[in-house]
């Protein structure tokens, strides 16, 4: 059988603070600068959540999107679309909200509501159109 990737992309939007719990406020905001505000800021984050497997030979599909668009749904847009992440997501309580944390949450919430978890193979974050992380679970 031959083996493919498919994707979903998503956006949610989400506001944020760069700040860490294990620096001084000085060091905090030596290393994040405007991003450690107070006041926070927003993104306009965009996913791309990739799939790899197999293609059944009787449905033709590695994996139904409409599977993988509920699962996004349950594990991405329901935790953080419209979300103070550092307030709303208790993940972020002691994780810094960097891009490379959002996205290794996302990939463990994934994870966690997949059927077959086995065939998630990259999430690919976009907070900005210049700042983007890939993340492959290592
Ligand atoms: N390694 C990381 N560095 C930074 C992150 C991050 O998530 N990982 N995040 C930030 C800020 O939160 C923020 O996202 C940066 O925003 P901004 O400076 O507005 O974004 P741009 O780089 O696109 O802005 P330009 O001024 O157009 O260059 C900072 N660092
Ligand atoms: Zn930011």
């Amino acid at each position: 059988m031959p083996l493919a990737n498919i994707t979903r992309v998503e956006k949610f939007s989400s506001c944020h603070r760069l700040h860490s719990n294990n620096l001084s406020n000085e060091e905090n905001l030596k290393i994040f600068g405007k991003c450690n505000n107070k006041n926070g800021h927003g993104h306009n984050y965009k996913v791309e959540v990739t799939v790899k497997g197999l293609i059944d030979e009787k449905t033709g599909m590695v994996m139904n999107v409409a599977d993988l668009k509920k699962y996004i749904d349950i594990a991405v847009m329901e935790p953080l679309d419209h979300k103070n992440l550092d307030l709303d997501v208790p993940y972020f309580k002691n994780h810094v909200s960097t891009t490379e944390n959002v996205a290794i949450f996302i990939w463990q919430s994934l994870k966690d509501v997949m059927h077959n978890p086995n065939l998630l193979y990259k999430v690919k974050l976009f907070e900005t159109d210049k700042n983007i992380v890939v993340y492959k679970g290592e």
